[in-house]
């Protein structure tokens, strides 16, 4: 469903990526995993459309995408959270989600001005909306606090269902299990699974490798910018050449 084709790229005199390929499968959890300095953060921001690659190329099933930007990938289906959590901070939880509704609505701003019916009963759906993603990521008691009030973990719960709001094909999370705790991050677990099972595919940038190989189909390995390896969770645990690039690490 959505593919890399060899893909590098350079920074000035520095390669980050080279010749990179893979494809993700539609429905799995695929996570991107190297030692520092391997070229994830890289690859990730050419597949969300922040970079344009020096050369190669991005495909969304048979479009290529890669050279649109963010906006438009993310009408095409593809939306990604970050790992520097990026909320309104003075709204509140549920406001937070109905901003990128309103993005999506039909109701013009004549009718948001005058409060039409019909834009109040607009209104009254992406509210409904809002609070059923809220539910989905277990923050729903939380809907009318201040965002900027949420403890850290709640925080990236909120980005989610955010996300989810837009109704993605393809998830893309950017070290999702960054500064959880334990229980975050098995809470976290359960919920990346809820939303493979909706029928969304997932791709994920990620350290914590308990994570990675607890909940993902597939992962990729790079490391100093190429592909080192590729496979389920246990192939990769047992590549001897992913064991050397970790311990060469230490
Ligand atoms: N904007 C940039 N300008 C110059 N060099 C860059 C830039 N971004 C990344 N690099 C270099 O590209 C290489 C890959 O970096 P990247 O951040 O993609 O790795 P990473 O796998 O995400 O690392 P980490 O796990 O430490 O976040 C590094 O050598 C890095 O210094």
């Amino acid at each position: 469903m959505l593919s890399v084709r060899q893909i590098t790229q350079r920074f000035g005199g520095i390669t980050a990526l080279e010749d990179v390929s893979f494809s993700i499968g539609k429905d799995l959890i695929t996570g991107i995993i190297g030692p520092n300095g391997a070229g994830k953060t890289t690859l990730f921001n050419i597949v969300t459309g922040i970079y344009t690659p020096t050369s190669g190329s991005v495909l969304l099933g048979d479009k290529d995408i890669s050279r649109l930007p963010s906006e438009k990938r993310a009408y095409l289906g593809m939306v990604r959270t970050f790992q520097n959590i990026e909320l309104f901070g003075k709204m509140t939880v549920l406001e937070n989600v109905m901003v990128g509704l309103h993005s999506k609505s039909s109701s013009g701003f004549l009718a948001c001005a005058f409060k039409m019916p019909w834009h109040l009963r607009e209104e009254r759906r992406i509210r409904d909306n809002a609070m059923r993603w809220l539910e989905f990521t277990g923050i729903a008691d939380l809907a009318q606090q201040e965002a900027a009030n949420l403890p850290f973990g709640k925080g990236r719960l909120l980005e989610i269902a955010r996300a989810l709001a837009l109704e993605p094909k393809i998830l893309l999370m950017d070290e999702p299990a960054a500064g959880l705790n334990s229980k975050e991050t098995h809470e976290l677990s359960l919920l990346i699974r809820k939303i493979r099972e909706m029928g969304v595919t997932v791709v994920l940038v990620e350290h914590d490798m308990e994570l990675v190989m607890d909940i993902c189909d597939s992962i990729v390995v790079l490391n100093l910018g190429r592909k080192l390896a590729e496979g389920t969770p246990r192939e990769i645990q047992e590549n001897p050449e992913v064991v050397a690039a970790y311990l060469g690490e230490e």
